[in-house]
C-alpha cells in the first residue's frame, strides 16, 4: 500500500520526472501536473495528501493558489519550491500557509524526508494567511545558500513567539534580521524596542531594561517606566547580549523562567508579554568558559540559533547587495551609480572585516562623491586600499612627527595616481586612515574598555561608540 497520495506541480518537465522517481522509489504515489489548474481541480475534488507546487506556473501562480487550497483543505499540506530565492519568497510562502518552502535547486534526500515529516504530523495546523498583505520593500538582500538558509528558518519562526538568538560579526545584519522577525511576525502590530548592552553604562543596565522606582539610586527623582514594559506585547531586541552584567543577567533569567520581573526598587512582580530575540558578535560560550556569562541564560536564549555568515561568505550576494545600496542612494537623492566587471571582480576579492555594514557605507560614498555614472576598479582600489601610513618609511625619511609622516606619505599617495591625482573623496579617507590607527591604539591601551577610551581620547562615549560602528574597528576586550 503507498505511504500517501502526492501531487506535484510544476512546468518544468525534467522536475516532473526526478520527483516522480524519487517519490515513488520512497513508496508514495504521485501525481504530476504542468499548471495550476489540474491542481486544483485534483484539490478540490479531495484528492492527494499532500503537495508540492512551483511558485510559477503558466496558468497561476501558486501564491495565488495557496490562500484557496488552504481554505478548501486547511489540513492538506503544501511544499512549495521556488526559483527566486529571495526573502520575500520564503516570508510570503510561510504567510500563504505553505508548510515548507525549497529553493530550487534542492537535495532530494531532503524533501523526501520533509514529505515523510509532514504526513506524519497530526493535521491540526491552522494557519491564517493574509491575502492582502502588501509587501513592502525587500528588507533583506542576497541570494546565496547561506541566506536562503536563514530565510527558510526565519519564514518558519515567523508564526512562533520562540526565543531566538542571532551570532554574527558586526554589520552582518543581526538587527536587521531581528527586526524582520518582529515586522513579519504575529507581533507586528506590537512595538519593537531594541537595545544596545554596549551603549548603556553597565550599572544602569538594570533600571533600564526593567525600570525604576523613584528613590531606587541616587539620581532616580521620578519613576521612570523599562525596555520590558515598553516592548509589552512587541518584540524586545537584547543587542551586544555579551556585555551584560553579572547581576542584570541574573534578573533577565529569572524573568525568562518566570514571566515577570519587578523594576529597580520595586516589590510587586509585573506580568510581561515579550518576545527576546537576542544578538551577540562575541562568542559567547567563550564568555560562559571566562566567567563572564551564565550559562543557564545562554541556554533559555539559544533557544532558536541563528548564525549571521560574514559576507566574505556569501561573497556570491555582492553583486545585489551593491544594487541595493545604490538603489536606496538614488532614493535619497544621490545619482544613480553601476559598477563595472573588474570593479565587482575587486569587491569580491576584498575581505569585509565590516561586512555588509562597510559595504554599504562604501556603496553610499561611491554614489555621493564620485561624478562618473559607471564606477571602475581604479576607484574601487583607491577606496579600499589606500597604502597604509608606514612608520617605518617616515623615520627612514628622518620625520618623526605626525605631520611630517602624514606629509611624506600624502606625497607618495598622489604619486601614485596617473597625472598625480587620486580619486575624489581623499579628505574621509585620510582621516579614516588617522582616526583607525588613533582609536585602536586607545582601546588596546584600556584593553577594549570603551569607557577608558573615550577618557583617554577626549571623546564623548556615544561618539566613540558611533565611530566604532562606522569605521569598523574591532573591539577585543580582556579582562578590565
Ligand atoms: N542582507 C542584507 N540586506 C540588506 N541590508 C543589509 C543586510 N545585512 C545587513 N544590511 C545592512 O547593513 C547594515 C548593518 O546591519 P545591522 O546593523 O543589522 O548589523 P549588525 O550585525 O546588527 O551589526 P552590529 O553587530 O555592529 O550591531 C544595516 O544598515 C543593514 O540595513
Amino acid at each position: 500500500m503507498p505511504a500517501g497520495s502526492i501531487l506535484v506541480a510544476d512546468d518544468d518537465t525534467a522536475i516532473r520526472t526526478v520527483l516522480n522517481q524519487a517519490l515513488s522509489r520512497a513508496g508514495y504515489e504521485v501525481r504530476l501536473t504542468g499548471n495550476a489548474a489540474t491542481l486544483w481541480r485534483w484539490v478540490s475534488q479531495g484528492e492527494g495528501d499532500l503537495v508540492i507546487t512551483d511558485v510559477v506556473m503558466p496558468d497561476e501562480n501558486a501564491f495565488d493558489l495557496l490562500p484557496r487550497i488552504k481554505k478548501m483543505r486547511p489540513n492538506l499540506p503544501v511544499i512549495v519550491m521556488s526559483a527566486q530565492n529571495t526573502f520575500m519568497t520564503a516570508i510570503r510562502a510561510s504567510e500563504r500557509g505553505a508548510y515548507e518552502y525549497l529553493p530550487k535547486p534542492f537535495d532530494l534526500k531532503e524533501l523526501i524526508a520533509i514529505v515523510g515529516r509532514a504526513l506524519a504530523e497530526p493535521k491540526e495546523r491552522t494557519s491564517t494567511p493574509d491575502e492582502d498583505a502588501e509587501m513592502e520593500a525587500i528588507p533583506l538582500v542576497g541570494r546565496s545558500p547561506a541566506m536562503q538558509e536563514i530565510y527558510r528558518v526565519l519564514a518558519r519562526l515567523m508564526q512562533t513567539d520562540l526565543t531566538v538568538m542571532i551570532t554574527g560579526e558586526s554589520g552582518t545584519g543581526k538587527e536587521l534580521v531581528a527586526r524582520a522577525l518582529h515586522d513579519y511576525g504575529k507581533r507586528r502590530n506590537g512595538p519593537f524596542v531594541a537595545v544596545n548592552m554596549a551603549a548603556i553604562p553597565r550599572d544602569l543596565i538594570e533600571s533600564e531594561l526593567f525600570g525604576h522606582e523613584r528613590g531606587a539610586f541616587t539620581g532616580a527623582n521620578t519613576r521612570a517606566s523599562g525596555r520590558f514594559e515598553q516592548a509589552e506585547g512587541g518584540t524586545l531586541f537584547l543587542d551586544e547580549i555579551g556585555d551584560m552584567p553579572m547581576e542584570a543577567q541574573t534578573r533577565l533569567l529569572r524573568v525568562l523562567q518566570q514571566g515577570e520581573y519587578t523594576t529597580v526598587g520595586g516589590r510587586t512582580p509585573i506580568k510581561t508579554d515579550v518576545r527576546i530575540v537576542a544578538a551577540s558578535n562575541k562568542d559567547l560560550r567563550v564568555l560562559i568558559q571566562q566567567g563572564l556569562f551564565r550559562e543557564d541564560l545562554f541556554f533559555r536564549l539559544n533557544v532558536v540559533p541563528l548564525r549571521l555568515p560574514p559576507l566574505r561568505e556569501r561573497i556570491e550576494d555582492l553583486p545585489d547587495l551593491v544594487r541595493h545600496f545604490f538603489a536606496l542612494a538614488e532614493k535619497d537623492g544621490l545619482p544613480p551609480k553601476k559598477l563595472d566587471t573588474l570593479a565587482l571582480e575587486r569587491l569580491k576579492q576584498h575581505r569585509w572585516p565590516g561586512n555588509v555594514r562597510e559595504l554599504e557605507n562604501l556603496a553610499r560614498r561611491l554614489a555621493a562623491l564620485y561624478p562618473q555614472d559607471v564606477i571602475t576598479a581604479s576607484v574601487i582600489d583607491g577606496e579600499l586600499a589606500p597604502p597604509s601610513v608606514s612608520p617605518g618609511a617616515a623615520v627612514q625619511q628622518g620625520v618623526d612627527n605626525l605631520g611630517g609622516a602624514v606629509e611624506a606619505y600624502l606625497s607618495s599617495h598622489f604619486q601614485g595616481f596617473p597625472n598625480g591625482v587620486p580619486p575624489p573623496g581623499l579628505y574621509h579617507r585620510i582621516l579614516k586612515e588617522i582616526e583607525v590607527p588613533l582609536l585602536t591604539a586607545a582601546l588596546a591601551a584600556t584593553r577594549g574598555n570603551q569607557i577608558r577610551a573615550a577618557d583617554l581620547l577626549g571623546l564623548n562615549r556615544n561618539t566613540l561608540r558611533k565611530k566604532i560602528r562606522d569605521l569598523d574597528i574591532q573591539v577585543y576586550r580582556s579582562g578590565g
